[in-house]
């Protein structure tokens, strides 16, 4: 902590097209140290198409990315060191113990002191001495988890870290995560979830059909989130004496009570309402799902939405 921010992982305009088919299209973003940055969207929006390529699995068709400043298309091996990666599938050895597992990856890392390793596995109770096919689907992914973390990389690379994760052992996941950026380190967490990112990650973006829709922080997000307004009237109103007013949209009028979703300003809204005869007002913050679920739902996918900079 303290120490000066810098970029960790930097994308730019990056495009990776399958064939005819899409992966993902201009992507850009940036991950500063210390930070827990989200990545979310829906089934095949292209989230594990840019880890991958963040990782030099795949190459790019177009654009720019760096992690710690070097290219994973030539950089791999060197980045792979300073890298813990959790994929959205894990692939492990099916005949092999746990313990087989974290002694593969130690040596292959060249890590001699298994302190923290063996602290990982008490902490999460993974199971290392069963061959992992006969290991529920959350057993495996905390020894997904181990494997990831045990050498304290730089960077977390995490695809649906959760997954299968039991409430209690998603809470110790979480303070993981918040030692993890306490000791300076960074984290890219991928996910479908939005109160799983909602509730780790400092910044976001969404991704949708291969492009960034939005990216902000949470709270610049919750404070963009729209509000629902409730007036009660003592006569008829109508959706028209509202719905001409900047940032309003009239979900439900019926006789003298109007209930209206609100980003933005309310100076306008308030003064109508006030000419009108108000009796009574109540709001509420929408919840950060309904914002979500609107980029997901209604946002064209070819421009960026506007959302105010939070920073
Ligand atoms: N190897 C590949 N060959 C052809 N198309 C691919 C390949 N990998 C990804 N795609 C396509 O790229 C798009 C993005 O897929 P991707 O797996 O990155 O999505 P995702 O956001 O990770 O989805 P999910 O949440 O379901 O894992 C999809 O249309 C997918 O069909």
């Amino acid at each position: 902590m303290g120490s000066a921010t810098t970029s960790v992982v930097e994308v730019d305009n990056l495009t990776r097209r399958f064939g005819p088919r899409r992966g993902i299209t201009d992507v850009s973003f940036t991950i500063s140290s210390g930070e827990v940055f989200g990545f979310l969207g829906p089934n095949g929006a292209g989230k594990s198409t840019t880890i991958r390529l963040l990782l030099g699995l795949y190459r790019p068709t177009s654009g720019r990315m760096r992690l710690f400043g070097l290219d994973p298309t030539r950089d791999g091996v060197r980045i792979n060191r300073r890298v813990g990666y959790l994929p959205g599938e894990l692939a492990l050895y099916l005949k092999m113990t746990g313990a087989q597992h974290l002694d593969r990856y130690a040596r292959i890392r060249g890590l001699t002191d298994r302190t923290y390793a063996d602290h990982l596995v008490q902490r999460f109770g993974a199971q290392l001495d069963q061959p992992i096919r006969t290991l529920s689907k959350g057993n495996r992914q905390k020894i997904g988890l181990v494997l990831a973390f045990m050498h304290r990389p730089e960077l977390l690379v995490l695809d649906e870290p959760t997954s299968g994760l039991d409430p209690l052992m998603q809470d110790e996941f979480a303070r993981l995560i918040r030692e993890t950026v306490d000791d300076g380190r960074t984290v890219l967490l991928s996910s479908h979830d939005l109160e799983e990112v909602q509730r780790l990650a400092d910044r976001l973006s969404i991704i949708k059909e291969g492009r960034i829709v939005v990216t902000d922080s949470v709270d610049g997000l919750r404070r963009s989130a729209p509000r629902t307004v409730e007036f009660r009237f003592d006569r008829a109103v109508t959706a028209a004496d509202f719905d001409h007013l900047d940032g309003v949209a009239v979900r439900e009028c019926t006789g003298g009570r109007v209930t209206l979703s609100v980003t933005g300003p309310v100076a306008d809204l308030l003064a109508r309402a006030g000419s009108l005869g108000a009796v009574d007002v109540s709001a509420r913050r929408a919840d950060l799902d309904e914002l979500f679920l609107s980029f997901y739902r209604d946002e064209p996918a070819t421009e960026e939405a506007e959302v105010p900079d939070a920073h």
